[in-house]
């Protein structure tokens, strides 16, 4: 009988499954969009009933697709996005609240306010991370001193916190387990990235009590079985990690040194730094990649927070496309971008620059500008804002990177790879299944229960799509750069808090 992994990627706009080989290929798939709840500019909620509904629908389609039995599952990898904060009844398992997206800015306040305390280096050398109200603690903050009653309940145990992945661990296993894994708490905040425990300090200068946080666990191992009425049969849930640290996984960059850019609603570069965490200089994060066995490999990361969203605020918001697809042709009307430059701060902007305040913004436009133009600048911010955080890695790692590996949404789209390729200098690689999140949790789990052996059998499954090198002329593309930089600053500091 042949055995498959099967992976959750629950991702900020949908919800898929994905049932992968023993080579690391796709057999079956399915994904489902679900509602993203926007009550006021800069808060980004969603429903955690449309999560879980749309991530068992999906599984239950990925397997049909597949055309195998569930008793060929022999292990289930769980990947999500990360820092969205959940609070549900741990006697009913019922949400308290809807849960809080990582895009949302409801916790600027407080994040201004541990600034002003004077908490940042405290926070960034114990946490690795920025006070930005991008990670979850300040977003559990928010929740509870927003109701007395739930800050009660959550003091006396009587609620759960979780990222997505405890949330669907919980559910997955009937309530039975209420775990993390390091990846995810790494995003809290509220975890010492050194110890990999929760940090009491932490949860003091947040507010945070420890009553309500799961235990951390590595991201490969057996966690718990799958309650049966889930599936119709108890299946090993065997790998966990965020995301982007799965798509690390996925894309196999198991050297120091080597990177890969995700570009899906945001975009995020990770670069593996090794086995000790390393103090950025330059505005990135320091996070935990993975940790299997007793190994921990710690990354760099950059994070921005609107990329393939701007294609859809195109489609949704503005309507001048009706498919994310059509950004293509729309973007190649057009020669250039005849001077207009887009930045897409809807929600701030994440690294290198860390300004909550800051907003979308166009600049350049004339009588002469046309959708095309505005479509082909907002292409071209997606490869822009990785340049800068390209430029923050190279000046933390002391070298110039080799070459970059890419997936995600809108890594279909060859012109904004080929830009990416002019605009980095370096070389730009996208692999054949860049479905690599969900890869990257297949294989967490896959060599948890012995389907994959060791770190080597996973290379050798990576396979190149196509290659994009740089060709532009080199001091046309800087001068593009300074432009981009000028528009980054007007883009600055213009949001006033209510
Ligand atoms: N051809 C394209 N060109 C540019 N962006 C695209 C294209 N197709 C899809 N996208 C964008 O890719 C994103 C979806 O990527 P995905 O990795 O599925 O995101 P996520 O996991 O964040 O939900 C969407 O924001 C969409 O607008
Ligand atoms: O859902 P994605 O792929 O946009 O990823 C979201 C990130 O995990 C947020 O940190």
């Amino acid at each position: 009988m042949q055995q498959y992994i099967l992976a959750f990627d629950q991702g900020t706009t949908s919800s898929r499954s994905i049932v992968f080989d023993h080579h690391g290929k796709i057999v079956g798939q399915s994904q489902q969009e679900f509602r993203q709840i926007l009550p006021t500019p800069g808060h980004v909620e969603h429903d955690p009933e449309d999560i879980w509904r749309t991530q068992i629908e999906t599984a239950k389609a990925a397997i049909a697709a597949a055309q195998i039995g569930i008793e060929q599952i022999i292990a289930i990898g769980v990947t999500n996005q990360r820092e969205t904060t959940l609070l549900w009844d741990r006697a009913t398992g019922k949400p308290v609240a809807n849960a809080i997206v990582w895009q949302s800015r409801i916790s600027t306040p407080i994040c201004h306010q541990l600034s002003h305390d004077g908490h940042g280096a405290l926070i960034r050398e114990k946490s690795g991370l920025v006070v930005d109200p991008y990670f979850s603690g300040t977003k559990i903050r928010y929740l509870l001193d927003s109701d007395p009653a739930l800050r009660r309940r959550a003091e006396a145990g009587e609620l759960c916190f979780g990222t997505v992945d405890s949330f669907l661990l919980w559910r997955l296993t009937g309530g039975r387990l209420h775990v993390t894994d390091v990846t995810n708490a790494s995003r809290t905040m509220l975890m010492n990235i050194h110890t990999l425990e929760w940090d009491p300090e932490l949860l003091e200068i947040l507010d945070v009590p420890a009553a309500i946080l799961p235990e951390i666990r590595s991201c490969s191992e057996v966690y718990g079985m799958t309650d049966v009425s889930i599936l119709g049969r108890r299946i090993p849930i065997a790998g966990i990690a965020g995301d982007q640290q799965a798509a690390t996984f996925g894309q196999t960059c198991f050297d120091v040194g080597s990177a890969k850019n995700t570009y899906g609603t945001g975009a995020f570069m990770l670069m593996n730094v090794g086995h000790q965490p390393v103090a950025s200089e330059n505005n990135l994060l320091t996070t935990v990649g993975w940790k299997v066995g007793n190994q921990t490999t710690y990354c760099l990361e950059g994070s921005v927070f609107v990329a393939g969203a701007v294609v859809q605020w195109l489609r949704d918001g503005l309507g001048v496309i009706e498919t994310s697809s059509d950004i293509e042709p729309l973007a190649h009307s057009v020669p250039d971008n005849g001077g207009v430059y887009f930045v897409p701060a809807f929600v701030g902007l994440g690294a290198p620059y860390w300004d909550p305040r800051a907003r979308g913004t166009i600049l350049g436009l004339t009588r002469g500008t046309t959708a095309g133009h505005i479509a082909r600048a907002a292409v071209e911010s997606m490869a822009f804002q990785t340049r800068d955080l390209v430029e923050a890695m190279q000046r933390d790692a002391g070298v110039k990177l080799a070459q970059l590996q890419v997936d995600g949404g809108a890594a279909v789209n060859d012109e904004l790879m080929q830009f990416q390729a002019d605009l980095l200098g370096t070389k730009v690689r996208r692999p054949q299944v860049f479905e690599t999140t969900a890869l990257g949790a297949a294989y967490l789990a896959g060599l948890a229960v012995g389907y994959w052996d060791d770190f080597d059998s996973l290379k050798r499954n990576w396979q190149l799509d196509r290659e994009f090198d740089a060709s532009a002329d080199e001091g046309q593309i800087e001068k593009m750069y300074g432009q981009w930089l000028r528009a980054v600053g007007r883009s600055r500091d213009w949001a006033q808090e209510e």
